[in-house]
């Protein structure tokens, strides 16, 4: 079992990659990334990253190769890419700020993959996420059960943590729904969010739990504020739980962005929904009930994601 992970010199890349090595399950990461110049001097961040990250596998005990690379013919034949290409933003931009940008690497580096991977699956994770699924779709011409962005799972995480925090509970007992578009008008859901089965609604006070709700909509622009780039530790780990769910056929119940053509009332738009996750990519969308107010933030949430996209396709036209 091979994975590919391209953008592996940077931050978010080598995190899914070495996840993906410390869950041991896969025979082999490829890590691609361009070469960077400075002055005379030519470095290799994939190439370096794998090596170090290899170099912990006598100590970690894990027997899955990292391999380090700019030549998409090592990539050849594998079964999972995840794209984290592309820039991160920086204080007092938005994820949509990244969009001309990033649409030109998620898109040629999407060719190259299915150059040599013509049947893989793609896991999208640059930003602004829910577009670029949509232009590694458009690239691939892979069906859209095979392309998906990562995103829900992150901000499902987010909002778990938040909740652990404030209920002094384990963040393991804590199980949550989140849908919507990756960005501030994402649909985390009080009403599919229990502690152990129990309703969270039970356990916590309504104006403790907005805040919650709104902390997790903002949690990317969060660690941005601290940090002055984005975050990798959570997105990484999050990309590395989809892979695993693929590659071991987990049919794990995860938020992805996917095509949605119908569902949810949603046509022609990647869009983060519940899905079942395993070999083969995204089994099924899974249609849960929404009430009238959840269905009109899910409806804004997919109208900001479509503004996106309609400014990605005028940028196609006038290229
Ligand atoms: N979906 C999500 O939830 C999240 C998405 N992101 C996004 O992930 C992306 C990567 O973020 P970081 O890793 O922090 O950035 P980074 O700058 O640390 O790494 C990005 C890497 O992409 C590489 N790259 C650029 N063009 C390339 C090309 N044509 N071919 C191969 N590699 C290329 C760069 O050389 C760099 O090493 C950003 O767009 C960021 O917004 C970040 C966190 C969460
Ligand atoms: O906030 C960002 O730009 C990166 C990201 O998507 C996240 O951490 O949720």
């Amino acid at each position: 079992m091979k994975v590919t992970v391209v953008g592996a010199g940077g931050n978010v890349g080598s995190t899914v990659a070495f996840a993906i090595a410390e869950r041991d399950f896969a025979k082999e990461v490829v890590m691609v990334d361009i070469e960077k110049k400075e002055g005379d001097k030519t470095f290799y961040p994939s190439k370096g990253r794998a090596l170090d990250q290899w170099e912990t596998s006598p100590i970690s005990g894990f027997d899955t190769r990292l391999n380090g690379t700019v030549d998409y013919e090592d990539t050849k034949d594998s079964d999972v890419c995840v794209i984290t290409a592309g820039i991160p933003r920086r204080p007092g931009m938005s994820r949509d700020d990244l969009l001309e940008i990033n649409s030109n690497i998620v898109e040629s580096v999407t060719k190259e993959l299915i150059k040599h991977s013509p049947d893989t699956i793609i896991i999208v994770v640059s930003n602004p996420l829910d577009v670029m699924s949509y232009v590694a779709h458009t690239a691939s011409k892979l069906d859209s059960k095979k392309v998906m962005g990562m995103a829900g799972i992150l901000d499902t995480a987010r909002y778990r943590a938040f909740l652990a925090q404030e209920l002094d509970i384990s963040p393991k007992d804590i199980q949550a729904l989140l849908m919507g578009g990756h960005g501030d008008t994402m649909v985390p859901l009080p009403r599919y969010t229990t502690v152990a089965g129990i309703p969270v609604t039970q356990l916590i006070e309504k104006d403790k739990l907005d805040a919650i709700v709104e902390r997790t909509k903002k949690g990317g622009g969060e660690i941005v504020g601290l940090m002055g780039t984005s975050a990798w530790y959570a997105p990484g780990a999050a990309a590395a739980q989809m892979v695993e769910a693929i590659m071991l056929d987990q049919n794990r119940v995860f938020p992805v962005a996917a095509k949605l053509d119908g569902e949810y009332g949603i046509n022609d738009l990647f869009l983060g929904v519940p899905v079942k996750l395993g070999h083969g990519g995204i089994k099924e969308i899974i249609e849960v009930d929404l009430n009238e107010e959840e269905q009109h933030l899910l409806d804004s949430s997919a109208k900001a994601v479509r503004s996106t996209l309609d400014e990605f396709k005028k940028l196609m036209e006038d290229k």
